[in-house]
């Protein structure tokens, strides 16, 4: 199986899923563990393969896992599979370094965000290619936001009209992204935040409640029932 997707596609995406999972509890690397029955690594690339602009999928799978990972998704969609990094953003420059040419576009998925609907994958898309160098899906904060110190005593508030909750896809063209990880010092934990650094314009699009991350136990039992709902 050739490891393309849609050939006149301009976008490849890559897939973060070589985290532990430390937060969710004991169990193995969460983007293996099930939702639903399947892991959540193939509810992510079944959803991104649908997106039609789509032209190839890196995973940067746990190192000890790449083999097995290149199986479980041979029969969901042709996907390149690397080894991963000790953080995100190792996973993610591995990923980068085994998109082949062609796509213009580079988007960066985490498998942790396992429901996230193709629309988003294609908004961010469309997004870049109407010209923005790099584009991230946010939500507005729902919570009020406190600053604390150090023994829990209230600071102050927040003002969180100008906070927003970011997600994955974050989208960018090929060479801003290639540039800010090269340029990359201690990391980060998104991908903006790189491209941020080399002054480079981060607008934001509507992201989707759909694309939370399983990070917590809570999470997954969400995600759960959100499966079962049809999404
Ligand atoms: N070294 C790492 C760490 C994280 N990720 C990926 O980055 C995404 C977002 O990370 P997060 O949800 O924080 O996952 P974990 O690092 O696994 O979570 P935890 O911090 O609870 O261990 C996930 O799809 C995860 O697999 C990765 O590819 N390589
Ligand atoms: C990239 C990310 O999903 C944006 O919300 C997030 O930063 C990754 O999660 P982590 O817990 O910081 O690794």
């Amino acid at each position: 199986m050739t490891a393309q997707l849609n050939p006149r596609g301009d976008v490849a995406v890559l897939v973060p899923a070589a985290g532990a999972g430390v937060r969710l509890g004991p169990g193995g690397p969460k983007a293996l563990r099930l939702l639903g029955g399947e892991p959540l690594l193939v509810h992510a690339v079944r959803r991104i393969a649908a997106a039609p602009s789509v032209h190839t999928v890196v995973v940067a799978a746990p190192a000890a896992e790449v083999d097995a990972v290149r199986r479980l998704l041979d029969p969901v969609a042709p996907v390149l599979v690397v080894a991963g990094g000790a953080e995100r953003q190792a996973s993610v420059a591995n990923a980068l370094a085994a998109v082949p040419p062609g796509p213009a576009i580079v988007l960066v998925h985490d498998a942790a965000r396992a429901l996230t609907p193709s629309a988003l994958v294609e908004a961010v898309a469309a997004a870049v290619r109407a010209g923005h160098q790099a584009v991230i899906p946010v939500l507005p904060v729902v919570d009020t936001i406190k600053e604390v110190d150090a023994d829990g005593v209230v600071l102050g508030t927040v003002d969180r009209s100008a906070l927003r909750a970011v997600q994955t896809p974050q989208g960018f063209r090929r060479e801003v992204l290639a540039a800010a990880h090269a340029a990359a010092g201690d990391p980060l934990t998104d991908d903006a935040g790189l491209v941020e650094q080399q002054g480079v314009p981060v607008f934001c699009v509507p992201g989707s409640e759909y694309a939370l991350k399983v990070t917590r136990p809570f999470d997954l039992t969400l995600a759960e029932q959100l499966l079962a709902a049809g999404h």
